[in-house]
């Protein structure tokens, strides 16, 4: 296939882009701390203008830094002394023939007040997120006028360091979105009741935009065109901006002079329709771009977990989207469009959906560093491992064990030009993998293992299945070095009473099938990832089934967004979930559970499904470990861990071994 309409050229207003793939906006938390562009963030844009995409939307970018914050090392185009760091940004993207815009953003009520100094939130009407909590207020009248100058400062700001154009960022349930929907504003003045009225501040930022820059400058509108609050966990009473209202703003507004719309949708307590989950299938809410599509008459573009160029090809081919937007298949592979282009389309590192990105996006800013990326740890630190060496000289490197720490770290290996010999006991590439891809909608993992199959085999790396390394094997080798990646076996606690029964297996036993179970009551025990999703396999087979939890609450250590998804689906199957209740005794048709108050209850069960985690059998680990000289730990071997942790300490090994 040639995707001759994914690499054909389209005009956004004055610029021409070389095909239509824009790389989507992300928080990447890379900025310095004074939110000025860093090196590390120059870096992590140019390495995906390298890789051929045509126009880059950078992270949300702050117009105000007082009620504007998000996050520590979050962008900013505030004030004046950004201009320089944005004209390096701008430099570093043109050197390799790519286009790039700021994304400008106001988070309104969605940001914390310990981000914005303690201060209330502002947003159209002062109603706080549901999710986010925050202490809000309605903004002045005064306010808008001086929130819309702001966003024309900042817009001017990126024209003087040479970005070829502005995002105004109307999607996600950020200020501008606040203003144009009918949940979030409530306001009685200009900027709200009628459509028009709530789509007024956006229509001031053009204007004010094209009043200082010309009307050549492109400027662009990312809208949710549904908020689609009737899927959310939190309890709306209203639905919030729909489709058909958001084709009317559309239409509306670029008469003023937008160049393009960027269609998503979602807002915080919908952010599973945001930034999708594993579950959601290929560009699920390209419906969306089709719509406004059909109403406007400036290149629209779609979004949302659009990870194969074919698919990309077939919606444009079909006129229903005039280009893609494809955000985390950009971070987990910088190359997607020249990969399509060489007609590579096997070499492309899938996004997964794991959500990793996300997690880490919160949890790496509040420690000031960038967010990461589950199957490519130089996402975002292309900076840092920025020397392609290929010094291996053919010196022979063991690997033991073929899941993603060994797969990761024979791949970088390889690279660097060692020899590399990948030991693996079982017949089959992916270790844990080889489990992760059995519950309901998780196929996409699939995606990571014939990745590491493809490239293994391409550099040559000698693959041996169902072969244990032993230390004799790897003796006779004399490698250079030894790599142990060995993972990690199901935790079944001797301690609890009848834990040995007949009636008794792991999620592993479920997910290999070396346990059947069907139309009987099912007792897992342990609700984290693996737990429930093998819960949802179970209630997919006809049984009737209970997650018990030691824990005040469900999930407590899930990511919250990959949680939620399958407890969705677990909640329509009727699944009942015990919080609360410490297994203590198995037996033959029933268990004891301890509540945190003391008391035990029974419940009655056929049969029970240990999910409580993973640890490491080191016992092979430390016999090389006394043999060899060079010997590095990786994965769940040296820390136990998910993907990321896996895939990271496998690359950053081999890239570093001297
Ligand atoms: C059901 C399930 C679902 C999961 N879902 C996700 C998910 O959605 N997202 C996520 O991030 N993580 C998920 N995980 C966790 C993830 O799969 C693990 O964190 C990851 O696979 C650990 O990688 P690893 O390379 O350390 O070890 P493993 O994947 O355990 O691989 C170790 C390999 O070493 C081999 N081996 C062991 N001993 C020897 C020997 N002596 N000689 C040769 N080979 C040997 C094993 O056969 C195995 O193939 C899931 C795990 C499970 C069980
Ligand atoms: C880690 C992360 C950060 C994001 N940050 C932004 C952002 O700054 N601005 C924005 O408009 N969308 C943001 N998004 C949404 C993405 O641009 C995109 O719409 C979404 O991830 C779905 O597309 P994808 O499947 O191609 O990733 C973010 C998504 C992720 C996963
Ligand atoms: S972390 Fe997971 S969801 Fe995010 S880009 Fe990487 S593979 Fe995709």
């Amino acid at each position: 296939m040639t995707f001759e309409n994914l690499l054909s050229p389209i005009n956004i207003g004055t610029l021409k882009l070389r095909n239509r793939v824009i790389m989507g906006a992300m928080g990447c938390g890379t900025a310095n701390d004074n939110a000025t562009v860093s090196e590390c963030e120059c870096a992590y844009y140019a390495e995906r203008a390298k890789g051929g995409v045509g126009l880059i939307i950078t992270e949300v970018t702050r117009v105000n830094n007082e009620t504007g914050v998000m996050s520590p090392r979050q962008t900013s185009a505030a004030t004046d002394d950004c201009i320089p760091g944005l004209a390096k940004l701008a430099e570093a993207v043109h050197f390799y023939n790519g286009a790039i815009f700021v994304q400008l953003h106001h988070p309104g009520r969605q940001t914390d007040n310990m981000a914005i100094g303690g201060r209330a939130t502002i947003s159209p009407s002062g109603i706080p997120s549901m999710l986010v909590q925050s202490e809000c207020r309605e903004m002045t009248n005064a306010e808008i006028k001086s929130f819309v100058q702001d966003y024309v400062d900042a817009a001017e700001r990126a024209y003087k360091a040479g970005i070829d154009g502005v995002e105004l960022h109307g999607a996600h349930g950020y200020m501008l979105n606040q203003f144009f929907s009918p949940l979030t504003n409530k306001r009685t003045d200009e900027y709200g009741g009628s459509t028009e009225n709530r789509a007024r501040v956006v229509k001031e930022i053009i204007e004010g935009i094209r009043e200082r820059v010309g009307r050549d400058y492109p400027v662009t509108l990312r809208i949710s065109a549904d908020e689609f609050l009737r899927e959310s966990m939190f309890p709306f009473q209203e639905d919030g901006l729909l489709l058909d209202e958001a084709v009317e703003i559309c239409k509306y507004l670029v008469p003023f002079g937008l160049d393009a719309i960027n269609v998503s949708a979602g807002i915080y307590e919908t952010m599973n329709q945001a930034w999708e989950p594993i579950s959601f299938s290929e560009g699920w809410k390209i419906y969306l771009a089709e719509a406004i599509k059909k109403a406007v008459d400036v290149p629209v573009f779609g979004v949302g977990v659009i990870r194969n160029p074919e698919f990309a090809e077939k919606i444009i081919a079909e006129g229903r989207v005039d280009g893609v937007t494809i955000a985390r298949g950009l971070l987990a592979d910088p190359d997607w469009v020249n990969k399509a282009a060489a007609g590579r389309v096997d070499d492309i590192r899938r996004c997964i959906s794991c959500l990793n990105c996300m997690d880490s996006m919160i949890i790496n800013g509040m420690k000031g560093e960038p967010f990461s990326c589950a199957i490519n740890p130089r996402a975002a630190r292309e900076w840092f491992y920025n020397d392609a060496r290929q010094d291996g000289n053919g010196r022979l490197v063991v690997v033991v064990g073929a899941g993603p720490s060994g797969l990761a770290a024979a791949q970088e290996l390889a690279e660097r030009q060692f020899k590399v010999i990948l030991f693996e006991k079982s017949g089959e590439l992916g270790g844990q993998l080889c489990l992760a891809n059995k519950p309901p909608h998780k196929d996409k993992i699939n995606w990571l293992i014939s990745y590491y199959e493809t490239q293994l085999n391409k550099l040559g790396v000698e693959i041996r299945l169902n072969t244990p390394a032993t230390i004799d094997a790897i003796k006779e080798l004399a490698p250079y070095a030894v790599f142990v990646g060995t993972g990690s076996e199901s935790i079944v606690p001797q301690s609890i009473k009848g834990v040995n029964n007949a009636n008794v297996c792991t999620s592993t036993d479920i997910l290999t099938g070396k346990v059947n179970l069907t139309g009987k009551k099912v007792a897992v025990i342990g609700s984290g990832m693996t737990g429930v999703e093998t819960a949802e396999l179970l209630e997919t087979q006809d049984n009737e089934v209970v997650v018990v939890e030691m824990a005040d609450r469900v999930g407590p250590d899930a990511s919250w967004q990959s949680f939620s998804d399958v407890q969705a689906r677990l909640i329509k199957f009727g699944t009942v979930f015990m919080p609360s209740h410490k297994l203590v005794e198995i037996g033959a048709t029933a268990i004891k559970l301890e509540k945190t108050s003391g008391e035990c209850v029974d419940l009655p069960v056929d049969y029970v499904v240990l999910s409580l985690g993973v640890k490491a059998d080191k016992t092979l680990a430390d016999e090389i470990a006394k043999v060899f000289d060079k010997v590095v730990n990786i994965g769940d071997t040296a820390q136990i861990g998910r993907i990321a942790n896996a895939v990271e300490t496998g690359y950053v090994a081999a890239y570093q071994l001297a």
